[in-house]
């Protein structure tokens, strides 16, 4: 499943942020989005994942084959580790949690209830979700969060592995994930590389 996005543009709160989007998303490959705080792309995430609708533009493939990581964890924290993956599997009608777990490191804290874990392990449980919605395409705003190094690692590993069967990730982020990935650089201020000419014939 390719997720095309054709000269999009975006608005958060009523203002416009980002104007004439356009990359296809291709099976296994990853593109990690960059840009200065406040930018758009965080509303750009959301739009992709369908949270609020585009001033413009198009954007094809997204239909029930995004699972989307934002800001908030999402976790229920009365449930324990294990209902917490159990009801999200149910959710998406996947029955497998277990992989969810080892991936991330959550065999240990499995009968513990999410809201007495740590931020970090808090963030590794909102990550470990994604394995259990079978969705193809991971739309991730500032999945490091909290993570130590070597939750860090486990995440890149879990990417790794996605990309690898097939799937493929957006990913909003500041740091460098060791990802061979495309980079969507919105900034304000970003050169545009002059167009290709005939240069030489140009003189002649
Ligand atoms: N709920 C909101 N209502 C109105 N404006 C908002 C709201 N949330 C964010 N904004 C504004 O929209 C613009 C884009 O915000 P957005 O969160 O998409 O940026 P960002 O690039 O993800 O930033 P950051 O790197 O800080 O996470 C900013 O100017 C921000 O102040």
């Amino acid at each position: 499943m390719t997720l095309t996005v054709t000269d999009l543009s975006i608005a958060r709160g009523g203002i416009p942020v980002l104007q004439g989007l356009g990359f296809d998303l291709r099976p296994g490959t990853a593109l990690v989005v960059r840009g200065p705080n406040g930018i758009g792309k965080t509303t750009l995430l959301r739009t992709l994942a369908g949270l609020q609708p585009p001033l413009s533009g198009h954007i094809t493939g997204a239909e029930d084959t995004i699972a989307y990581a934002g800001h908030s964890d999402g976790i229920k924290p009365t449930l324990t580790v294990t209902e917490n993956l159990t009801f999200w599997a149910s959710v998406f009608g996947t029955a497998e949690i277990r992989p969810a777990l080892e991936a991330f490191e959550l065999n240990d804290l499995a009968t513990r209830h999410a809201g007495n874990l740590s931020a970090g392990q808090k963030r590794r449980l909102g990550l470990s979700r994604l394995l259990v919605t079978g969705r193809p395409i991971w739309v991730l705003d500032e999945p490091t969060v909290s993570l130590d190094v070597s939750a860090v690692a486990m995440f890149a590993t879990a990417v790794r592995a996605h990309l690898s069967q097939g799937g493929c990730a957006l990913i909003a982020t500041h740091i460098d994930l060791g990802l061979d990935a495309a980079v969507l650089d919105v900034g304000p201020f970003r050169a545009k590389p002059r167009p290709v000419t005939d240069f030489d014939g140009d003189f002649l």
